[in-house]
């Protein structure tokens, strides 16, 4: 997958060096490219941005520099490839697991973090009509911009990418993956020492008993669902539960 992020705020994706995405971009499965967006603002002050039309608070981001950067990324790919745009704006669709997934299988992705405010309309209907544009928000609290989503969103997605993750299997149990466990929150986990200040790991959990493990569980993802998330119950469907059992 290659991945493209344009930001006036280039630091900000240092991390995307270190870590999972480190080490995907190391062993070659992402080719993940930052740009300086204010490399396309050609004035002395390199301005990227100016007061909203109709008045109102905070800056919005000039459509000039979007759209040149935005053609010298497209233009830089060798084939007829088209990516798929990533806005991240306060305003956009919920990122899911499930458009995590979605977008893990697109060849190439172009992330476009802005102010809070936004960008310039213009920008996204001028590429609506040739790319696959996704306005994303990563939840309802304010950010100062689109950076900090781009990291959670990129690490999201590379996670999915065929040889990112060690073992397949840490896949299966993820809170929000499909399954028996889909929608559920993930319950407490523990490892060695056994005791640790007077505090033992649970009986069933050193019991070997692979049933009784499963189902203790699935009733501490139940409890802990239903105390953070009560939302997310009803979308659990109980019979997957006894399918899954069955299989374990
Ligand atoms: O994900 C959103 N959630 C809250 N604030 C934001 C600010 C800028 C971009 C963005 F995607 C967001």
């Amino acid at each position: 997958m290659r991945l493209d992020v344009i930001t006036i705020f280039p630091e900000y994706l240092e991390p995307l060096n270190v870590s999972l995405v480190g080490k995907a971009r190391a062993a070659g499965l992402l080719d993940v490219r930052v740009h300086d967006l204010r490399q396309w603002a050609h004035d002395r002050h390199r301005t990227v941005d100016d007061t909203p039309y109709g008045g109102g608070p905070g800056m919005v981001m000039k459509p000039g520099p979007w759209g040149e950067a935005l053609d010298a990324v497209l233009a830089s790919a060798p084939g007829p490839e088209r990516p798929v745009l990533v806005v991240p704006t306060p305003s956009g669709r919920p990122f899911t697991q499930a458009l995590a997934g979605e977008l893990s299988e697109a060849p190439w992705l172009v992330f476009t973090p802005a102010r809070y405010e936004g960008i310039d309309r213009r920008v996204i209907e001028e590429y609506a009509g040739r790319l696959d544009v996704r306005e994303v928000s990563i939840g309802d609290y304010v950010l100062a911009g689109g950076e900090a989503p781009v990291l959670v969103m990129v690490e999201a997605i590379a996670r999915l990418l065929p040889g990112v993750l060690g073992n397949a299997e840490s896949h299966r149990d993820d809170s929000f993956a499909p399954g028996a466990m889909a929608h559920l929150l993930e319950g407490p986990v523990f490892t060695k020492p056994p005791e640790w200040r007077g505090r033992e790991v649970p009986e069933v959990l050193v019991s070997g008993h692979h049933g009784r493990i499963g189902r203790w569980r699935r009733d501490e993802a139940l409890r802990r669902t239903s105390a953070h998330r009560p939302d997310l119950i009803e979308r659990t469907d109980p019979a997957a539960f006894d399918r899954r059992d069955r299989e374990t």
